[in-house]
């Protein structure tokens, strides 16, 4: 018998489907505060959420017998990932059951702003007739820029297109072809801003994309644009933004999420009718609710009754034998995926992989989707997993080629990777030394042995005397400990390439500073 909480709302179909099952004990508790989830959450096998309750590392840790988190819905920035893959814990998504409803909020946030519906509602039900003070403008020949062409903006630009707007966007992990196929153009960020009346973003919330609209983005744009967030608080700057309107640079604004949740002191909602806002209502359809309801609760059922698992942000679906065998090449392959994506500039067009040696006896089709996942990683954040890797880079546009050779020259097992992007291509390879020990060991021309783990420097550099001693120095004086180097040449005094792993996180402005060392002729930081 497994015992589930569910703590947030999720639909009676959804409930339906887990109580049915004489295998499990459903507890919904909604609202709960963080102490008392963490008081309860030990009893639990698996735990169901959408976006209220944060599942961070606390709770996981208080999670004793947790196996399972669900998140009914896409994103999963209210869940720690790494404390529960650290814990072994399962994290699931929904992707795509909300898609429709998201963007057909989006376009209900857009169409709300241009005509003043929501002021001018509220007036006609003072008993007022306004008429002049709720002035529309039409969407027709207007341009719309979307930052973020996955699902949800795959479905605005459809319906901006059809309402006869110019559909400008960027998205540095889809072809131009794909884009093209459905009359969007791509462009950089910077044209999308100089280029919009409208622009709505629909990234997932990283690192990147925190704050990547702010006081200097909104400048580049055209007087009197409009903006829309319909993806995660945050990804405009609400301060800049409410900036923007009070100079009138912004015409207009509408956001469905907020950098807190709910906002207690939101600097937006002190606007007139040129600022809509809902409540984080995206998803909040009868059809999305009943989709991802239905969807976690058969994904957590067949995951909990060993069935299968589907949508995995952390977990291959494979049976667990097998899964016990590759473990160590799913961890290098993925790592060595989100290195290679790391070290590359453009967009992602191929990417060929090569098992060689004792690897190639294996089902490797596992393999190449950590592989994938490791590459799609740092774009797509939690919406890839190893289930849906591969397919999202096929709708990417992303050629995938797989070759097996049992011989391996040099090495007893070897992953060969080439990507090609629409600037550069790079090649590289890693192999296992033992079990729990991954190594890269070709970055380009370069052999090196480098672990796969952590904070990496990776630097080109001429193969000449002092470069250690200049590169130790540095990080002392910044106090940061060096735990492992590895160096590669083409020749002696040629190019060689060096790579450090190091204990703490080397700043941006750091690694200027190692850009300007004697003999550096390139340097780039790798997170894994
Ligand atoms: N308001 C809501 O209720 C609601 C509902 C569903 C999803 N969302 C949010 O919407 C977002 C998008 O969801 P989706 O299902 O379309 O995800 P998706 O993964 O299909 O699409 C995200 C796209 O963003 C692109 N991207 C990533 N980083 C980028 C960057 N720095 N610049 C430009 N593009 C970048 C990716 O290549 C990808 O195409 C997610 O963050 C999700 O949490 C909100
Ligand atoms: O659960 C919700 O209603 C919000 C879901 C949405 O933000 C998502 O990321 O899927």
């Amino acid at each position: 018998m497994f015992k589930i909480l569910v703590s947030d709302a999720l639909s009676e179909e959804g409930l339906g489907v887990l109580k049915s099952s004489k295998d499990f004990v459903v507890d919904v508790k909604t609202g709960l505060k963080a102490d008392e989830l963490k008081g309860i959450v030990g009893d639990y096998d698996a735990l169901v959420v959408r976006s209220a309750t944060k599942v961070t590392a606390e709770v996981i840790e208080a999670g004793k017998k947790l196996k399972i988190v669900g998140r009914a819905g896409v994103g999963l920035d209210n869940v720690d990932l790494a404390a529960a893959t650290a814990k072994g814990i399962i994290v699931m998504n929904t992707p795509g059951g909300n898609t429709i409803s998201t963007a057909e909020h989006t376009m209900s946030l857009i169409m709300s702003l241009s005509r003043n519906i929501p002021l001018a509602d509220a007036s006609m039900k003072k008993k007022e007739w306004k008429r002049k003070d709720f002035m529309g403008v039409e969407l027709y020949n207007k341009t719309i820029g979307i930052v973020g062409l996955g699902r949800i903006g795959m479905e605005v630009a459809k319906r901006c297109l059809a309402f006869g707007m110019r559909v400008k966007a960027y998205d540095p992990f889809l072809s131009r072809e794909v884009a093209e196929k459905i009359g969007v153009e791509l462009g950089t960020l910077e044209d999308v801003y100089r280029a919009a009346d409208y622009i709505t973003v629909h990234v997932p919330l990283t690192e990147e994309t925190k704050g990547m609209i702010s006081d200097k983005e909104i400048g580049m744009m055209k007087g009197g644009v409009r903006l829309i967030n319909c993806a995660r608080g945050g990804i405009i700057d609400e301060q800049a933004l409410a900036r923007g309107l009070e100079s009138g640079k912004v015409a207009g604004a509408a956001l469905d999420v907020y950098v807190e949740e709910p906002p207690k002191d939101c600097p937006l909602a002190k606007f007139g009718a040129n600022v809509v806002l809902t409540p984080h209502l995206g998803a909040s359809t009868e059809e999305a609710q009943v989709n991802v309801a239905i969807e976690i609760a058969h994904q957590i059922s067949d995951a909990l009754l060993g069935k299968g698992i589907r949508n995995a942000a952390n977990f291959p679906s494979v049976d667990p034998e097998t899964y016990h065998a590759l473990q160590p090449y799913i961890n290098l392959c993925e790592k060595l995926g989100s290195f290679t994506s790391q070290i590359a500039q453009g967009a992602l067009t191929e990417v060929n992989v090569t098992y060689s040696g004792d690897i190639a006896a294996h089902d490797t089709a596992p393999l190449t989707m950590a592989l994938m996942k490791g590459l799609l990683s740092p774009m797509l954040q939690d919406t890839v997993n190893f289930i849906n890797s591969l397919s999202l880079a096929k709708d990417r546009g992303i050629r995938t080629t797989e070759l097996k050779s049992l011989q391996s020259e040099e090495f007893v097992t070897l992953v060969s990777l080439e990507i090609k992007t629409d600037k550069e291509t790079h090649r590289v390879a890693g192999t296992l030394l033992s079990k729990s020990d991954p190594r890269i060991v070709k970055v380009d021309e370069f052999y090196v042995e480098a672990i796969p783990s952590g904070c990496m420097l990776l630097m080109q550099n001429w193969d000449k005397p002092g470069i250690i001693g200049n590169l130790g120095k540095l990080m002392g004086e910044h106090n940061i400990n060096i735990a492992a180097m590895s160096f590669g040449r083409e020749k002696q005094g040629g190019r060689a390439m060096s790579v450090l792993n190091v204990d703490s996180c080397v700043s941006a402005e750091l690694l200027e500073k190692v850009k300007k060392q004697p003999h550096i002729l390139s340097a780039k930081i790798v997170e894994l």
